[in-house]
C-alpha cells in the first residue's frame, strides 16, 4: 500500500475552512466537492489510457483517451457521496458503484448495509471515495470487498486520515495494489475514534443541519 499526501496551498486553504465548526452544510458540501477535484488530479495520475488518432484543424495527430474497461468510482455512503460529483466531473466515462457502510460509534466496528456494483472487477481500476480514514476499519473492509471481486488497482481518496488508520491500512493491505491519496494526515484519534483536529462527523456536517 502507498500513501500520498497532497501538499498544496489551495488544498490547505479549503481544508481549513472545511474544518472550521462555523462552516455550514452548503459550504461544507461545496468545499468537499472542490477538494476532491484537487485530490483527483493526483489520484488519477496513473489512470489507464489508450492512444487515439485525431485530426486538428491543422493536421493529424495522436492523443490519448481513457481506456476500457472503464474505471469504477465507489463512494462509501453516506459521507462519500459528497465526493462523487467532483470525481465523475473529471472521469466522465467512469461507472459508479455504491457501498453503504456505517461504523458502530461504541465498538468502532464497520458494517456494510448496501452493496451495488459489478460482481467481476477484474482488470478494473477502482477509485474509492470516503472523506474520513479514522481507525481504518471501514476502508479496509471496503477495499477487501473490491479485491475479492478482482480489482487489481484500487485508489482511495480521503479528505483526512489519522496516523492510526494509515498504520492499520498498511498492515491489513500489505502487498496489495492500493494507494491512498489524502489532503492531510492529522495528529491522532481521540477516545471516541474521531480524528484530531479533524472536522467532526463528516456525514453529519454534509447532510445534517444546514447551520
Ligand atoms: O476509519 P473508520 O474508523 O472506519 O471511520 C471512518 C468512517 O466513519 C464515517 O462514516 P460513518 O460510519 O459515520 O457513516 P456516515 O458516512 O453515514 O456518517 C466516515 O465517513 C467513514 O466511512
Ligand atoms: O473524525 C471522524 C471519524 C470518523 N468519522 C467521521 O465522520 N469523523
Ligand atoms: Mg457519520
Amino acid at each position: 500500500m502507498r500513501i500520498h499526501v497532497v501538499d498544496h496551498p489551495l488544498v490547505a486553504h479549503k481544508l481549513t475552512t472545511l474544518r472550521d465548526q462555523r462552516t455550514d452544510s452548503p459550504t461544507f458540501r461545496r468545499l468537499a466537492d472542490e477538494l476532491v477535484t484537487l485530490l483527483a488530479y493526483e489520484a488519477t495520475r496513473d489512470v489507464r489510457t489508450d492512444s487515439v488518432d485525431i485530426t486538428t484543424p491543422v493536421c493529424r495527430t495522436t492523443g490519448v483517451r481513457l481506456a476500457r474497461p472503464r474505471p469504477l468510482v465507489v463512494p462509501i455512503l453516506r459521507a462519500g457521496l459528497g465526493m462523487l460529483d467532483g470525481m465523475v466531473r473529471l472521469l466522465p466515462t467512469a461507472e459508479v458503484g455504491f457501498l453503504g457502510m456505517v461504523r458502530d460509534e461504541d465498538t468502532l466496528k464497520a458494517s456494510t448495509y448496501a452493496t451495488r456494483m459489478p460482481d467481476d472487477l477484474s482488470g478494473r481500476q477502482v477509485y474509492v471515495l470516503d472523506p474520513m480514514l479514522a481507525t481504518g476499519g471501514t476502508l479496509v473492509a471496503a477495499i477487501n470487498t473490491l479485491i475479492e471481486r478482482g480489482a487489481d488497482d484500487v485508489t482511495a481518496l480521503c479528505l483526512l486520515a489519522a496516523p492510526e488508520g494509515v498504520a492499520v491500512m498498511e498492515r491489513e493491505l500489505a502487498g496489495q495494489p492500493v494507494t491512498v491519496v489524502t489532503a492531510s494526515i492529522d495528529e491522532r484519534l481521540n477516545e471516541h475514534g474521531y480524528i484530531v483536529p479533524g472536522l467532526g462527523d463528516a456525514g453529519d456536517r454534509m447532510y445534517g443541519t444546514a447551520g
